[in-house]
């Protein structure tokens, strides 16, 4: 086998789990889904105190698989809550490590991506790199409104993977990226559900805090006025509110865990709350792609599911049974963010493409 140019290894810190990959050029030589409980990361007040505990998983299980690191031509992470931007491959650099430390649109792992692929990368003198961060902003005009003068929505969600999937959803339907119309669904640890519109994501809930459904561990849309009495009331801090928003909501708040595969196993040994629990999140998805489909005027060419819960067959019967109206539902379960996070970097280093500047 002819030797590969560059070996790249792919970080994805994400809300329930640390996904890392390592390939050569496009071969995948090693893949790890280190899956995260509450006793893991529980204890850490904030996603910056998990730095050392998720830096140090991944080198450990590089080491464990005998992979050496000094072999590494780049480093490429998913990105975090920086300013808004468009899609593509950004250098890390000074001004986006300032803003991924303080957390610039707010607290979520993926912040951990730039400054752990940062370190491997300069110890090694190697580039690090971030893809389609979760703050590709293409959100058309109307989208921005909320309602509220002062209050702009904002577009927070699994870029990197809902463009893999809507161009393998296009694909699929006989289109491209750029003259298809699809929804695409992503079920993590946050829900995100986007209208693709001829290439451009146009609409999409913010999947970190106060907009969709409930997910495994976020709250989604909560009654404004019952949030302010909550705010106001002199029994909770701003970061505990926070907190309660993006981590202690949905299946965690209603039912102990963010495990979908916990809750599967106790709605087949007949537990009916977790039965409701379970239909309300499908419920609440449904209803976000209702919207969407309204937001594509009803021209939809298939609705794309994705994510960690599309592995869950119970999950995807009763979400088809509301939307399969709409079009039809393709299922890719997981992510291929690993992947998309490689081809990201590769594009840079084989010089098809030149790296992005984040800046301020
Ligand atoms: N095979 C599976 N069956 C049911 N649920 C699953 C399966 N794999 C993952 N999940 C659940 O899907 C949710 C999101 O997982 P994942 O997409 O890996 O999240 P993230 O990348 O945000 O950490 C979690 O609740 C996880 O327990
Ligand atoms: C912050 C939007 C992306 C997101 O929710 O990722 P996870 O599902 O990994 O938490």
């Amino acid at each position: 086998m002819p030797t590969a140019e560059n070996r790249i290894l792919a970080i994805n810190p994400g809300s329930t789990s640390t996904k890392i990959g390592v390939f050569d050029d496009e071969h995948n030589i090693f893949e790890r889904v280190i899956r995260h409980d509450l006793e893991d990361i529980g204890g850490y007040e904030k996603i910056m105190d998990q730095y050392q505990f998720r830096k140090q998983i991944i080198l450990d299980a590089l080491d464990f698989e005998g992979i050496n690191v000094s072999k590494l031509t780049a480093v490429c992470a998913r990105g975090g809550l920086l300013r808004p931007l468009e899609g593509g491959t950004y250098r890390v650099n000074e001004a986006m490590l300032a803003d991924l430390k303080t957390g610039y649109n707010g607290e979520h792992a993926s912040n951990l991506g730039g400054l752990i692929a940062y370190e491997i990368a300069s110890s090694l003198h190697i580039p690090a790199f971030i893809t389609d961060p979760v703050v590709v902003d293409e959100l058309a005009p109307l989208a921005r409104l909320s309602g509220l003068p002062g209050v702009e929505r904002k577009s927070i969600f699994h870029a990197l993977n809902h463009k893999a999937i809507a161009r393998k959803a296009a694909a699929a339907k006989e289109k491209s990226y750029g003259e298809a119309n699809i929804i695409v669904v992503h079920l993590g640890g946050g829900i995100t559900v986007g209208a693709h519109h001829h290439g451009r994501v146009i609409d999409v809930n913010n999947g970190l805090s106060g907009e969709g459904p409930y997910t495994p561990e976020r709250a989604g849309t909560v009654p404004a006025g019952d949030l302010i009495e909550m705010a106001v009331s002199d029994e909770y801090t701003k970061d505990e509110l926070m907190k309660m928003l993006t981590t202690k909501g949905g299946f965690m708040g209603y039912l102990g865990t963010n495990d979908g595969r916990l809750i599967a196993d106790r709605i087949k040994k007949g537990d009916q709350e977790a039965r409701y629990i379970f239909e309300g999140m499908v419920y609440q998805t449904a209803k976000e792609v209702g919207a969407m489909g309204v937001v594509l005027s009803g021209d939809v060419d298939a609705i794309a599911v994705t994510g960690g819960l599309a592995h869950d067959d119970l999950f995807i019967s009763m979400l088809k049974d509301r939307v399969s109206w709409i079009a039809d539902v393709l299922v890719y379960p997981g992510e291929n963010e690993l992947r998309a996070l490689t081809e990201g970097a590769l594009r840079v280093m084989r010089k098809e493409e030149t790296a992005k500047i984040y800046a301020v």
